[in-house]
């Protein structure tokens, strides 16, 4: 099996904080990977480091067998929506596009006419054609996430890495956005960093718990061990009401699911 993403005995630090220790992490080509973890744990900061973003102090990282530089077109990335700003003057259509252009991004660029079928393609693909002309800042939360995740694939990636998908928006949105994930996954390995326990339950296919250490990466039935030893809290804390789908060894009938 050759993995999408091998991360190696990776550390990070921002000054005195150790943010990742000694994390190693291969993730299946055709996964779908959740990743969870307290707030601080180092979760946006391990998608950084596998987009390149952010230099580890030691270790490295394979996309596929390459260097990050090789395989820097295979990663699409959807961002936490809290680090994009919405009051922005752009269209829809625009924010896809200049996703097109990775880094060479100028306001007098003229886009190609393959380059916006192929937006356009992609916003068809996730029904938000109609949306096409809106300006960002007229979407609903659960909109503007999934013109968030039409920007990740412009760049047409074998590898979408999210970043909290469902953190702002409603239930409804949560499912659609997951059911539109779970479709992309057929084709594509899916890494999403989530506070959502449901979804761990019932979309992905693999989780990994962070807490600047790796304490477990596999099945999607944790015990109670490694939840106190990566949340620090009983189990009931995070789980949100699936523990018994979530948590193999939790004793049956302390909850009503
Ligand atoms: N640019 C930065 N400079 C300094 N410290 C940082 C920086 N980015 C993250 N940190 C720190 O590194 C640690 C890990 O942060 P990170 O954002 O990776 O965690 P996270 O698990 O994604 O958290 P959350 O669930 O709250 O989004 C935290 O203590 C955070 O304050």
């Amino acid at each position: 099996m050759s993995y999408a993403v091998e991360v190696e005995n990776i550390t990070v630090k921002y000054g005195g904080i150790e943010a990742l220790k000694n994390v190693t992490l291969k993730v299946d080509k055709g996964a779908f990977l959740g990743i969870i973890g307290p707030n601080g744990g180092g979760k946006t900061t391990l998608l950084k480091v596998i987009l390149g973003l952010v230099e580890p102090i030691s270790g490295q990282v394979k996309v596929f067998g390459q260097s990050l530089k090789q395989a820097a077109d295979k990663i699409g990335y959807v961002p936490q929506i809290s680090e994009f700003d919405r009051n922005f003057p752009i269209s829809v259509l625009d924010v896809v596009l200049m996703a097109r252009l990775g880094g060479k991004f100028s306001l007098f660029h003229k886009y190609s006419k393959a380059d916006i079928a192929k937006a356009r393609d992609i916003l068809a693909e996730l029904n938000l054609s109609q949306l096409a002309d809106r300006q960002i800042g007229q979407l609903s939360g659960g909109q503007l996430q999934r013109v968030l995740i039409a920007r990740g694939l412009a760049v047409e990636p074998e590898i979408l890495l999210l970043d909290e998908p469902t953190a702002n928006v409603d239930a409804s949105s949560t499912s659609q956005i997951y059911t539109l994930l779970k479709r992309l996954n057929q084709t594509k390995t899916i890494i999403v960093v989530t506070h959502d326990m449901a979804a761990v339950s019932s979309y992905f296919d693999s989780l990994a718990c962070l807490n600047s250490k790796l304490y477990h990466h596999g099945g999607k039935e944790i015990d109670q061990e490694i939840t106190e030893q990566v949340f620090g809290c009983p189990v009931d804390l995070i789980a949100h009401g699936h523990p018994h789908r979530v948590f193999a060894s939790h004793q049956a009938g302390d909850h009503n699911d």
